[in-house]
Formats: C-alpha cells, sequence, structure tokens
C-alpha cells in the first residue's frame, strides 16, 4: 500500500460534482461530461483511461482552470473554480497547477535553465531552477538548447517546469505520446518520483493502459461519465511495467 492509500480518507485537492461539460448548442452539441463526480486525493497519483473522445481531456482541462464546465461545481481546497473570473482563474493556475502536455512546448530561442526559469520568475515560492533540473536528472544539459535534447529529455524539461513553482497538482495529458517504450518510462519515472518525493498530487491521462499499474487509483471514463474507479493492489514502479 502507497503512504496515498494508506492515508485514506484523504483530504481532496480537487473535488468535482455534477459535472457537465456540452459544447456547442442545439443539434450539433456534444455532450463531452455527464454528471462527473471525482475526487482527487492529496497525493494520490490518479491516472485517467477511456477511449477516444470520452472525456479525458476535457476532464483535465477543467481541473486545472483551462475552462469552465458548463454545469456542475469544481473546487480546489474548497475554493470553488466553476463560476470563477478569468483573473481566479489565471491565479489558480499560475500558483498550484502544473501542466505537461504530449508535445512540450518549450521556448526553441531559450536554453534549459531559462526554459524553467520563465516559470520561476512570477511564482510566489519556486524551488532554485537547479534543484527542478536535479529533480528531472537534466543538470548537465541545463545550458543547452531544446533542439539539441532528444524528445524525452525535452518532456523533462517541460516537467521541471511544471514543478518548480511547488504546484500542488501536476496534470499531465499524454505526457508519453510522442515517446518511445523506453523514453517514456524515463519520463513516467521521473513523475512518479515528484509524486512520491514531493507529495505532488499527479492526475495523468494516457491511452495506455499498462501505465495504470503505476497508480493509487485508476479512473475509467467512457462517453462522458465515470466508467470505473479501481485500486490496483500494489503500485508499480514503471520499471515494472511492460507493454
Ligand atoms: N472545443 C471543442 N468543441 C467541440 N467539441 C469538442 C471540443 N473539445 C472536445 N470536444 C468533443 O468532446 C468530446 C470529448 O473530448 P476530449 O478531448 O475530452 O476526449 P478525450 O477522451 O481526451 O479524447 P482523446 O483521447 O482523443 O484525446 C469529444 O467528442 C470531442 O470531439
Amino acid at each position: 500500500m502507497t503512504p496515498a492509500q494508506a492515508a485514506q480518507p484523504a483530504i481532496p485537492v480537487l473535488r468535482v460534482h455534477a459535472l457537465r461539460k456540452t459544447y456547442g448548442d442545439s443539434a450539433s452539441a456534444v455532450q463531452a461530461l455527464r454528471e462527473v463526480d471525482l475526487d482527487v486525493r492529496r497525493g494520490e497519483f490518479l491516472v485517467l483511461l477511456g477511449a477516444s473522445g470520452s472525456g479525458k481531456s476535457t476532464l483535465l482541462n477543467i481541473l486545472g482552470g483551462l475552462d469552465r464546465p458548463t454545469a456542475g461545481d469544481v473546487d480546489f481546497m474548497g475554493e470553488p473554480l466553476a463560476q470563477a473570473d478569468d483573473d481566479t482563474l489565471t491565479r489558480y493556475r499560475r500558483e498550484h497547477v502544473g501542466f505537461v502536455f504530449q508535445f512540450y512546448n518549450l521556448i526553441p530561442s531559450l536554453t534549459v535553465a531559462e526554459n524553467v526559469s520563465l516559470v520561476t520568475d512570477i511564482a510566489a515560492d519556486p524551488m532554485p531552477v537547479d534543484e527542478a533540473l536535479a529533480l528531472v536528472a537534466l543538470t548537465p544539459r541545463r545550458d543547452h538548447f531544446p533542439s539539441q535534447l532528444s524528445g524525452g529529455e525535452q518532456q523533462r524539461v517541460a516537467i521541471a517546469r511544471a514543478i518548480a513553482k511547488r504546484p500542488q497538482v501536476l496534470l499531465c495529458d499524454e505526457p508519453t505520446g510522442a515517446l518511445d517504450y523506453a523514453t517514456g518510462k524515463l519520463v513516467l519515472e521521473v513523475i512518479a518520483r515528484i509524486n512520491s518525493e514531493l507529495g505532488t498530487t499527479a492526475v495523468v491521462i494516457t491511452h495506455n493502459a499498462a501505465i495504470a499499474g503505476m497508480a493509487d487509483r485508476v479512473v475509467r471514463l467512457s462517453d462522458g461519465r465515470i466508467a470505473s474507479i479501481e485500486v490496483p493492489p500494489r503500485r508499480l514502479t514503471p520499471a515494472e511495467l511492460s507493454w
């Protein structure tokens, strides 16, 4: 049993209730989320699985304050976000959320260290840039440019940038989607280490069901609804996963 499982019932860091998201209106409306209820517990590693179009990114974007629901509640540590104004959502994202996407979105003209300091310069209580780079094992590459790095190394820079502000939650949308098997595992190891060493709550979307073995809980979405929530018997390390 992992620390996050042992600590149950933990206080939710994020809570969504009766969440709905509809894109468009009238006949062409798409119901991306229909009545989703979910607590994300502090410190847990949550994996979101589901077929393409099942609503994973929509849910992650609402959890991260990148989008608002059509109906229902989203709370971060008790603070309501569903109807929050733009300034409140910007502050929420800036102070509390780290994002990692499939593509790394690094600034090509800045070095690795400079890409990370873009975030530490505006964060309230950031970790030193070199501490963030050490966490992703990229200290020797701090003065290199993104074009000089492999895809997996660039993704680790993106992770360093996401965690340097010490966010409560790390939201990852297909973080290994563009990477080969071995590189994907290295990136997962970094995310798992940040989750366990810093206690950062991690929510990871993946198409790869094998990654679910790393999770404290696995949430399956189907057609905009939660189809199941499973607790794996033992949380595996990325090295123990195979696919
Ligand atoms: N901006 C948008 N406008 C209209 N429909 C949208 C929009 N964004 C998403 N959708 C629709 O909402 C549904 C859920 O999309 P979402 O991206 O959340 O799914 P997903 O599970 O993340 O899929 P994938 O695994 O392919 O990324 C899909 O039917 C999608 O087409």
